[in-house]
């Protein structure tokens, strides 16, 4: 479930009325989605996203997102732009949160993508990259190394109730990491969270690349990694599908390429991109009541990626 704020019919009518976008025909929550209240609104002239934004993302950084989108939106990328109201405005408060209104894109979302699919996903990515590379905006990643050490420390002794061994295990992986994590590759804007659920398509074809709301200034070849260990294995991380792997690498070969030195790093990118992922969800694991209205995630389908990156080749990585 993602509507943690109900809006009534009567404050949507009277928010949509600051736009030229036409009335309210129809309003409906959207279920999928974890960070904010979304809602699909259908008006006489079109289909709109109504975000309202929840406690984790800061309403500071809206800026950040807003001007990315434009960018990319402006060089040919999928991606939906914040609308303005009529004096120019993006951003709005609605029922006590931060709220937008942002463009609808068609396409549906992939749980257990193809070969061809995760090919295309590659190639949306690498041409994300490229149109990124004159963004001068910049946002720092808290999910950055520190970061993680600063997830483990406040998880501490709750992650050996996730499962046994856990907290050793993180923290030898923390000390792997340390010593391995590559200092100088280069650095861009990155969605950083670019999984199955994030990217709207039709067939083979992507459509859409949504949730920006990670995006942040960090390795760029971190974010092939973050895709890889989204789209290549099964869901619960208990099958590496190399097919997926080499055909995610081919597209963003074409879109865009790996260098020398980020081909060597991808194994250590792989690793802190599976370890980021178990941190976040095991944190939310531990501090989400188990009735609360969201599905928590599990953290151990990372941790099975995590011990495939940890013996993997590189050509089993790269397909090649
Ligand atoms: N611009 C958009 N166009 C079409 N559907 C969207 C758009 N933005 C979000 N959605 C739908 O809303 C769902 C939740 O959005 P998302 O941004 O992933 O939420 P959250 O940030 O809460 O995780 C998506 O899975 C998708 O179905
Ligand atoms: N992709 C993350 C969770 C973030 O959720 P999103 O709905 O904002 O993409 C995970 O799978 O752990």
């Amino acid at each position: 479930m993602a509507v943690y704020t109900h809006v009534p019919a009567e404050d949507m009518d009277r928010f949509l009325a600051r736009y030229d976008v036409g009335s309210l025909v129809s309003a409906k929550g959207i279920a999928e989605g974890v960070e904010n209240s979304n809602y699909l609104l259908e008006t006489t002239q079109d289909r709109f996203i109504l975000t309202l934004y929840e406690k984790r993302v800061d309403e500071a950084d809206l800026p950040f997102f807003m001007d990315l989108l434009d960018h990319l939106a402006e060089r040919g990328c999928r991606v939906p732009r914040f609308i303005g109201d009529r004096q120019g405005r993006k951003l709005q408060q609605l029922g006590g949160r931060p709220a937008c209104l942002i463009e609808f894109l068609t396409g549906v979302s992939v749980t257990e993508p193809t070969a061809a699919q995760s090919r295309a996903a590659g190639i949306a990515l690498g041409e994300m990259h490229r149109a990124a590379a004159d963004f001068a905006g910049r946002r720092r990643n808290a999910l950055d190394p520190a970061g993680w050490h600063d997830l483990a420390t406040r998880c501490g002794a709750d992650f050996d109730a996730i499962a046994p061994g856990l907290g050793e295990r993180v923290r030898q992986e923390l000390l792997w990491l340390d010593a391995h994590w590559p200092a100088d590759l280069p650095s861009a804007v990155i969605h950083a969270d670019l999984f199955p659920d994030n990217v709207l398509m039709l067939g083979d074809r992507v459509t859409g690349l949504i949730d920006f709301y990670f995006s942040c200034t960090d390795i760029r070849a971190y974010d092939l990694a973050v895709t890889h260990g989204a789209w290549c294995f099964a869901h619960d991380g208990s099958a590496y599908h190399a097919d997926r792997g080499a055909a995610l690498v081919a597209g963003y070969d074409v879109a865009f390429g790996l260098s020398e030195a980020e081909h060597i790093a991808f194994p250590a990118l792989c690793r802190g991109a599976a370890l980021r992922f178990l941190l976040t969800r095991a944190y939310d694991w531990i501090n989400t009541p188990p009735d609360a209205l969201v599905t928590r995630k599990d953290p151990l389908a990372f941790l099975r990626r995590l011990d495939f990156y940890a013996q993997a080749t590189l050509p089993e990585l790269l397909g090649r």
